[in-house]
């Protein structure tokens, strides 16, 4: 039951005895409430369910151990994946204690790269929908169909996709449904979202993939994504939906096409507490690993000589947010701090003589005199422009060639490169080969997780393990959103997402030792998401957006606050309750009991 806690406000996730107003076969069945073998005795008589039950009794342990055990025995990641999905629709405190005690193992099951098959898979891989699917052809109904998910206090967190360009792997139609899903599991892992406050969302507009149009199994829309005006209004009206049913939510947006992506940012941006993952979460968390890089090779901003490889959504999100820290840092304007970065896209070094820009690649053209006469390609701009970082968001693997860099690593000292293309298959180059050629002082991280590279790199040849930091945006999502989330934020500021970037720097290995990590790994991740929702708060406050009341003001208890509002994967207690009597004390519960229910939208 929860209650009023220290700091005299109902903490978001509560503790105590949860009450409950199901029973037998239909608690077994449902995801949140059930604890199948763990169901105590008392439990046991009083939600019929004695005769239901093999009759030992167990603990969350023993049934992580079990579960562990099956996990093992699947054949492949696709196989562990899609046994984690059935396990999350039997029982989720066990699915995310399962998780929670092996991240390391398996994020990249739940996550990247795994999570793209699954994706691509969808329709064949397909037994029971979660999440709410909008029909473009359905405008009318969008507010209907979003209101099934329950009532309005109910949702904190909503993640939003349309499947166009979905983790490298580009369109996927309605498929894209699994990383709304995914994204918002790790919200719930990483920084202790209420799993029971999220709600995943595909925008369905067709799909331009030709294997699933063909596809006579494929679930979604079979037609072209329809596009322009229509598209616009269909996102409007989801828009307008999500504000009138879920007023207090935050919206993520995730993995949309190059088109949308950040011109639906920029259009909401200024009105809902909204925020785009590939965006700003990449920006973010490679800025992140950029400051702690500079730590390492004690550079400043000033020092910055970025070139981007593949200046399409995450790239440019990732320049923009270089560029607006060094324009502080230095004191400068954005057009002085964004010479320090160059863009590179399929015609090669974007300059003003490029045909078909975007307004977004637009601050970063170089003039076309400075490039008159030479070649546009990487390479050649790697020997021009000496750059001390090079990034990869291009979903070209391997383009990032022993010949580019050395030469590199022949102007600078430790270069900083960062393949960031997802899949593992795509990334630009893959860290055992950048610390061969660099003879170990290549500074990278990686889109994908990759297992630590051993090499004679140590004084005098001396064998060493060097671990590779994963520069993804799930470093920082999390954290954002439950720092949003807990302060009721009204808008995400730039000031917000800055301070979210000191949140996961003060975290990182480097910082205290040179030769670990640039970024802070998953077994810590929780700290992470602390440190970063207290810096986004901290800036919400300052900046006059936070709407909660009461937030600490002393640090300490600042993380206490929001450490206590942060969802655990235990067990509590249930407490039957009269459908009738069923009160809303567990905050965010009852959108389970009232679904049960049938309960009416309003
Ligand atoms: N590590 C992370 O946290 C994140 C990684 N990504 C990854 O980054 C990659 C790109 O994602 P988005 O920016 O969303 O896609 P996007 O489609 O918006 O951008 C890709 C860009 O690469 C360019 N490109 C393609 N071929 C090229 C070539 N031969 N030479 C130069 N440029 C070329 C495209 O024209 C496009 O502008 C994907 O693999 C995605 O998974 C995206 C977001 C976050
Ligand atoms: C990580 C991520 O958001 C992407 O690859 O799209
Ligand atoms: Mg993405």
């Amino acid at each position: 039951m929860s209650s009023t806690s220290k700091f005299g406000h109902l903490p978001l996730s509560s503790t105590g005895p949860l009450e409950c107003a199901l029973k037998g076969t239909v608690l077994l069945k449902h995801q949140y409430f059930n604890k199948g073998s763990a169901f105590t005795p008392d439990e046991r008589r009083d939600f019929e369910l004695s005769g239901l039950l093999p009759p030992r009794v167990q603990t969350l342990d023993q049934q992580v151990q079990r579960a562990y055990e099956q996990y093992s025995a699947r054949p492949d990641d696709l196989a562990k994946n899609t046994f984690l999905t059935s396990l999350k629709e039997q029982n989720n405190v066990l699915y995310f204690r399962l998780l929670h005690d092996h991240l390391p193992e398996m994020f990249n099951v739940v996550y990247t790269p795994t999570e793209g098959d699954a994706i691509q898979n969808y329709s064949r891989l397909f037994r029971q929908p979660e999440g709410i699917f909008l029909n473009i052809h359905d405008v009318d109904r969008v507010h209907h169909d979003l209101s099934l998910w329950g009532l309005a206090d109910d949702v904190d967190y909503i993640v939003v996709t349309d499947g166009e360009e979905i983790l490298g792997i580009g369109d996927q139609g309605c498929g894209g449904i699994l990383i709304s899903i995914a994204k918002l599991a790790l919200t719930t892992i990483c920084a202790g979202i209420h799993p029971n406050r999220v709600l995943p969302v595909v925008l369905d507009c067709g799909t331009d993939n030709e294997k699933l149009l063909n596809d006579p199994l494929y679930l979604g829309l079979r037609e072209k994504r329809v596009r322009g005006k229509q598209y616009d209004d269909f996102v409007d009206t989801f828009i307008k939906a999500v504000r009138e049913l879920y007023p207090k939510a935050y919206l993520h947006f995730e993995d949309f096409g190059l088109g949308n992506a950040r011109r639906l940012l920029n259009k909401y941006r200024p009105q809902i507490p909204c925020f785009n993952d590939d965006v700003q979460g990449t920006g973010c968390v490679t800025l992140a690993a950029i400051f702690a890089g500079l730590h390492v090779t004690k550079q400043k901003l000033e020092d910055v000589r970025l070139v981007i490889f593949g200046a399409g959504t995450a790239g440019v999100g990732i320049a923009d947010q270089v560029r607006d820290a060094i324009a502080t840092e230095r004191g400068i304007s954005k057009e002085e701090a964004a010479k320090q970065i160059w863009l590179i896209d399929k015609p090669g070094i974007l300059a003003s003589d490029t045909d078909n820009t975007t307004d977004a690649q637009r601050p970063y053209l170089k003039s076309e005199d400075e490039w008159k006469g030479k070649g546009r390609d990487l390479m050649t701009v790697v020997q021009q422009v000496k750059p001390n970082i090079l990034i990869g968001t291009s979903t070209v693997p391997r383009s990032f060639t022993k010949e580019i860099v050395q030469e590199m690593a022949s102007h600078v000292d430790r270069p900083i490169i960062l393949p960031l293309s997802n899949p593992t298959r795509l990334h630009e180059a893959v860290p055992a080969d950048l610390l061969e050629w660099t003879n170990g002082k290549a500074l990278v991280a990686t889109g994908s997780p990759f297992k630590p590279v051993k090499g004679p790199w140590g004084e005098n040849g001396k064998e060493l393990e060097i671990e590779i930091a994963e520069c993804n945006n799930s470093v920082v999502f999390p954290g954002i959103g439950l720092g949003s989330i807990l302060s009721r934020a009204k808008l995400l500021t730039d000031k917000m997402l800055v301070a979210a970037v000191n949140g996961v720097v003060e975290m990182s290995p480097a910082l205290r030792d040179d030769t670990v990590p640039l970024l802070p790994g998953v077994d810590v991740v929780r700290d992470v998401s602390v440190s970063v929702a207290r810096k986004v708060i901290q800036a919400a406050v300052e900046e006059g957006v936070a709407i909660e009341e009461g937030i600490p003001e002393v640090e300490a208890d600042l993380d206490e606050w929001i450490r206590e509002q942060m969802w655990n994967p235990v067990y509590r207690p249930l407490k039957f309750v009269n459908k009738e009597g069923a009160s809303r004390e567990a905050k965010g519960e009852m959108r389970v009991v009232g679904s049960v229910e049938g309960r009416k939208p309003e």
